[in-house]
């Protein structure tokens, strides 16, 4: 590669392939903080784009991806993780001379792929990766960057154009990023999925039923339904093309279903050296006077449901036991990662924490677990969905993973709107509790 002179900032143009919920975020925010954009998605968007944006004299809207390529000095590609490499095949050779392109999908590997494969040798590649959804407030959360194939300078203005984001920046390599974000991501998806997919088996709308009220069952009616109120090929990408998270998502339905057994048939010694194990490995390092990151108030605040939360049932809690069972077996200690977190992992971490380190939780969920039937049947579904999602990410199968989600996005969708609502308040009230936590 040889070395190339970088345009001035303040005529520099960027370029944005693929105006979806990520697309759209960044090209508002770059705009308004004074960047001159260049954006298209599909040509049969065009028209549409057009109009949307006809207000926003930054935002110039573009048939494709090669005028696009053309005129622009940094290139992001923010589209469907599974098609890549066939959108950089198409748009990568119209690159501008010694333009940096980067791309915001989740999983690196396939992406730096595909940018060595079909850019020019010219073009510097400096990724980047927002580690939250397109609705959350971009201060102070991490953004991955990725100096793959680039000068310093290259670096220097990438900074220098993201820093509106006010987002703390962390830099990686494409393998450092997809193994730290297997760890966060990969299994906390999978306990989320499952959970709907069971809900959905049992024909329940959780937040009616009155076992599941309170503070735990909040967060994980919360969050599961902004997972699907969110698109398939996000979840998708980032299980089935990146391999580490494969192995984590086969070793949670593993926990999962190892746990299960031992509850069915009543092993309760097994059963509690088993998750004492566990929490020894996780949680034993914490320093004596460690914060939980999340309390009672702050949990019960954020329920979608009318059943006061003093009516709490007591839960054997499968999918949290299994978490950490699972963080145990593939030695994750998931606290190494807080710089690198989204909020859901957070959020998750914060839960599986209150339930592991509360004096007396763990001992009255573990007694559930063996001896109380009120929630077999949820666990039951509960282990046949995490067992079923993780035949589905190794088998590679994007239509089945799709079909999966869809059909269980359309029973839930009527309550997405409140769920999105309720969940933006709980990320942003957590996000102020927790920050000095995750910064260190
Ligand atoms: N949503 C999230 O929470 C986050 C997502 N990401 C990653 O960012 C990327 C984008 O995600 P997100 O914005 O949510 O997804 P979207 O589906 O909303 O956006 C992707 C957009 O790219 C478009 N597209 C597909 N092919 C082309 C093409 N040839 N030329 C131009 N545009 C094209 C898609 O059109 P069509 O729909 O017609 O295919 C779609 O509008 C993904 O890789 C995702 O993994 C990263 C961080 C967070
Ligand atoms: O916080 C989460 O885990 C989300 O669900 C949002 C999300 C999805 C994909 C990403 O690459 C990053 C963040």
């Amino acid at each position: 590669m040889t070395a190339t002179i970088l345009p001035d900032p303040k005529v520099l143009q960027i370029g944005i392939i693929g105006m979806g919920d990520m697309g759209r975020m960044y090209a508002r925010r770059l705009s308004a903080a004074g960047w001159k954009i260049n954006a298209c998605d599909r040509p049969e968007q065009f028209e549409k784009l057009k109009k949307e944006y006809s207000s926003n004299s930054l935002v110039n809207i573009l048939e494709n991806g090669h005028y696009v390529s053309r005129l622009s000095d940094y290139i992001i590609y923010s589209v469907e993780a599974e098609n890549i490499d066939s959108i950089v095949a198409m748009y990568g050779p119209s690159t501008k001379v010694g333009a940096i392109v980067g791309g915001q999908t989740s999983c690196k590997a396939p992406e730096i792929a595909a940018f060595e494969k079909h850019l020019p040798a010219d073009v510097q590649i400096v990724s980047c990766h927002s580690l939250h959804g397109p609705n959350v407030d971009t201060r102070g959360q991490p953004l991955v960057l990725i100096q793959h194939r680039a000068s310093d300078d290259a670096l220097d203005l990438v900074r220098t154009v993201l820093a509106c984001f006010n987002s703390q920046f962390v830099y990686l390599t494409a393998s450092q990023h997809d193994k730290i974000t297997a760890d966060t991501q990969a299994a906390t998806h999978a306990a989320f999925l499952s959970m709907g997919v069971a809900w959905h088996a049992n024909s329940q709308f959780p937040w009616e039923v009155p076992r599941y009220v309170g503070g735990i069952e909040n967060v994980k009616i919360n969050i599961s339904l902004r997972i699907y109120s969110n698109k398939w090929h996000v979840y998708a990408g980032l299980a089935i093309m990146n391999p580490a998270a494969q192995a984590q998502i086969l070793q949670y339905a593993k926990s999962v279903t190892e746990l299960f057994t031992l509850m069915v048939e009543h092993k309760a010694d097994e059963f509690r050296d088993r998750v004492y194990a566990a929490k020894k490995a996780v949680f034993g390092g914490l320093p004596a006077n460690h914060e939980l990151l999340l309390s009672d108030d702050l949990l019960d605040k954020f329920s979608l449901s009318n059943v006061p939360s003093q009516e709490r049932t007591p839960n054997s809690h499968l999918s949290l036991l299994a978490m950490v069972d699972c963080w145990w077996k593939l030695v994750i200690v998931p606290y190494d990662h807080m710089i690198c977190s989204t909020p859901l992992f957070r959020i998750w971490l914060g839960v599986t924490e209150y339930l592991f380190q509360s004096p007396g939780l763990l001992d009255e969920c573990i007694s559930v677990a063996l001896g109380d039937d009120t929630f077999r049947a949820d666990d039951l579904e509960f282990t046949v969905a995490a067992r079923s999602w993780s035949e589905i990410i190794t088998f590679g199968s994007f239509k089945l993973y799709r079909s999966r989600f869809e059909t269980t996005q359309n029973y839930f969708s009527p309550r997405f709107a409140d769920a999105t609502t309720l969940g933006n308040e709980m990320i942003k009230t957590i996000f102020e509790k927790t920050k000095q936590r995750r910064l260190h």
